[in-house]
């Protein structure tokens, strides 16, 4: 009976299969049964082999995915000391900007931008509040922020950051203290932060790229650092399965598919509305400022996703 307590006595287990007869015989009945030679402790599992007495199961900052809850339930807890989670608000902006499955209208775009960064971030261990798309009115995005301010630690938006006549992330905080400047990195070069009404706030590009590019930048790892949560994306090298040219003076984040044999394939261009291809990537290839050309072969840094 595998799981059973070893009887008095006995140091090993050996197998049904290996004994003659290899048949358990029926309950009261008289047989002798002929064993193998066999190391004592053969198929016994001593208690604290996995982890010993007094050892740490669980370091603190652990992430609790399935396998660290699985352990300390086999362990009995059901009760550990967890980070509360954050409450992140998120927004997006532009008039032109309609809710997936509202009917779309010449120079009307459905709303990606809420969705890619809602999901990313309850996959970070997140709590977030979907406070939907806001329209290019002045006061709108004021009045939108204040009405769930109460209620959340971090404010994200997307779109309305650029050098345009009207972009109301950026008009909206004049009367704060966001900082607005250009990173060198493609995509996902324009970008504010800092506090409104107190509360701390990136504003992300609105191309949908950009702005999901700018939460792997920026923000988890922020949240890896501070909280341990997510956990860091795994980095590898792979070398490229083609050569590539890259803006020399800016970071490019490339979406890629590590393909079976251990190379990177580039997947789509650089364009920061590419979607398809973002979904068809597996990995986000890093090529660093500085570089304006690769060869096939070379090694790029990539980032499973
Ligand atoms: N004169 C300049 N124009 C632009 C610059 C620049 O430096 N100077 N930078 C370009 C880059 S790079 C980016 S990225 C964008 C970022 O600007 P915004 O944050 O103001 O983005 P928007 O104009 O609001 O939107 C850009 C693009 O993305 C579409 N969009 C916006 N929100 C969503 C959404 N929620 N879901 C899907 N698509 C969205 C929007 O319709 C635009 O097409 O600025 C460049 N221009
Ligand atoms: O930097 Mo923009 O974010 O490329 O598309």
């Amino acid at each position: 009976m595998t799981g059973a307590l070893l009887p008095a006595g006995a140091d090993a287990v050996v197998p049904i299969e290996r004994a003659v007869p290899n048949l358990f015989p029926p309950p009261g009945s008289d047989t002798t049964v002929r064993l193998p030679e066999t190391a004592a402790g053969t198929f016994v599992r001593g208690a604290g082999t996995d982890i010993a007495s007094g050892e740490c199961a669980l370091a603190a900052g652990t992430v609790l995915g399935p396998r660290q809850l699985g352990l300390l339930a086999a362990l009995g807890v059901t009760e550990v000391v967890v980070n509360q989670k954050l409450t992140v608000l998120l927004a997006t902006t532009g008039d032109e900007v309609l809710e997936p499955g509202e009917n779309l209208a010449p120079g009307k775009i459905y709303d990606a931008n809420n969705t890619l960064l809602e999901s990313s971030m309850l996959q970070a261990g997140l709590t977030v509040i979907r406070a939907g798309i806001v329209k290019d009115e002045p006061g709108a995005l004021s009045k939108l922020l204040r009405s769930h301010a109460a209620h959340v630690d971090l404010i994200v938006t997307s779109g309305g950051v650029s050098n345009g006549a009207y972009e109301p992330v950026r008009q909206t905080m004049v009367d704060h203290d966001v900082e607005f400047s250009h990173v060198a990195i493609q995509p996902g070069g324009p970008q504010g932060v800092g506090t409104f009404d107190g509360i701390p706030i990136l504003a992300f590009p609105g191309n949908p790229v950009s702005c999901l590019i700018s939460f792997e930048m920026f923000l988890r790892p922020l949240l890896s650092e501070m909280f341990a949560a997510p956990t860091p994306r795994l980095s590898l090298h792979a070398p490229l399965s083609h050569p590539l040219t890259s803006p020399t003076k800016k970071h490019q984040v490339r979406r890629g598919v590590l393909l079976p044999n251990g190379t990177v394939r580039l997947e789509g261009g650089e364009g920061s509305h590419l979607l398809g291809a973002l979904a068809r990537a597996n990995v986000l290839v890093h090529i660093p400022e500085g570089i304006s050309e690769l060869a096939e072969g070379s090694k790029v840094e990539v980032w499973a996703v």
